[in-house]
């Protein structure tokens, strides 16, 4: 992999999920750094990874690739400390949801290349959805670069910034989505009389079943759901509820609120 060295800065749950999904790849554990803000989460990464965990300058100074993975609301305090302090050429890679490259870009030295990546939880079982951006001084080779790291952890596509709000709405919370779905059929099979375990077994499993069918079958989702609606049948009875409850505005609204949110993260962020 290039023999690069790469410091997560700021190894909370994506950072940990990247220095994991890095190590599962078989990416060296002397080409990796963190840095955590708590002392105990220091310990706590070494601990599970064998990772060398050192301060933000230190991290700065020795890698050549700087993952950001601080929450929106603490980038601005970390680019004042780490900012100016870049060499020239070192690739910044943003996790965070919102932050456009350029909020990056004006806090560290001109010219230095920013990719900007939403990833996603999945990613601890390598299933994770990684969309990625190249920022105004990134090339084909960051974005290459930034590829590579990503790919063992899932699938990667590469869009154009101007979507990363979106996608944050989309793949980045997506998972959050499907959890609560998930939550509430295991709560309707209690209403019906399940047990709960059985309920979660019957749900997880067609959850999975279905995701598989949707990424292998290559069919359009209204065709699969069609195949379950039988006339006059169970299905049509549910379908007509949800849609009488407003499910799918709801969903509109609700992807909608979160890429607004993400816009405020950044404007919040300044
Ligand atoms: N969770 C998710 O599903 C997704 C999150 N993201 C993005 O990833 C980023 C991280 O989110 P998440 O992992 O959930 O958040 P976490 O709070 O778990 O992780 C952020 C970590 O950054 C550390 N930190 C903050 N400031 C500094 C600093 N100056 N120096 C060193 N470490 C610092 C925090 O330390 P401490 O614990 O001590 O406060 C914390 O461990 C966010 O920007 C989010 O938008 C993107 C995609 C999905
Ligand atoms: O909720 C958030 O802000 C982050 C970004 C995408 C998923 N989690």
């Amino acid at each position: 992999m290039g023999g690069h060295t790469v410091a997560v800065i700021g190894a909370g749950k994506i950072g940990e999920l990247m220095l994991s999904g890095l190590l599962r790849s078989g990416w060296p554990v002397e080409r990796l750094l963190a840095t955590a803000r708590r002392p105990a989460r220091a310990q706590e990464l070494t601990d599970r990874y064998g990772v060398r965990v050192v301060d933000n300058p230190t991290a700065v100074e020795e890698a050549d690739v700087l993952a950001v993975s601080v929450k929106p609301q603490d980038a601005a305090a970390l680019l004042d400390e780490i900012g100016p302090k870049v060499p020239a050429g070192k690739l910044v890679i943003s996790l965070c949801a919102g932050l456009p490259t350029a909020f990056f870009n004006r806090r560290l030295p001109e010219g230095t290349p920013v990719v900007r990546v939403m990833t996603n939880t999945p990613a601890l079982v390598d299933e994770a959805m990684s969309a990625i951006s190249a920022g105004a001084y990134a090339t084909g080779e960051h974005l290459a670069l930034a590829e590579e790291m990503f790919s063992p952890l899932g699938a990667t596509v590469r869009v154009p910034e101007s979507q990363q709000d979106a996608v944050t709405a989309l793949s980045g919370s997506g998972p959050a989505y499907f959890y609560l779905l998930v939550e509430a059929m295991i709560d309707a099979g209690i209403l019906l009389g399940l047990p709960r375990q059985v309920a979660h077994e019957l749900i997880v499993q067609t959850a999975i079943g279905s995701a598989v069918m949707l990424r292998d079958s290559g069919e359009h989702p209204v065709k699969l759901r069609e195949a379950v609606t039988s006339p006059a049948g169970t299905t049509i009875s549910a379908i007509r509820e949800l849609e009488n409850h407003g499910v799918r505005a709801a969903m509109l609204a609700a992807l909608e609120a979160a890429r607004d949110r993400a816009r405020e993260l950044a404007a919040q962020a300044d």
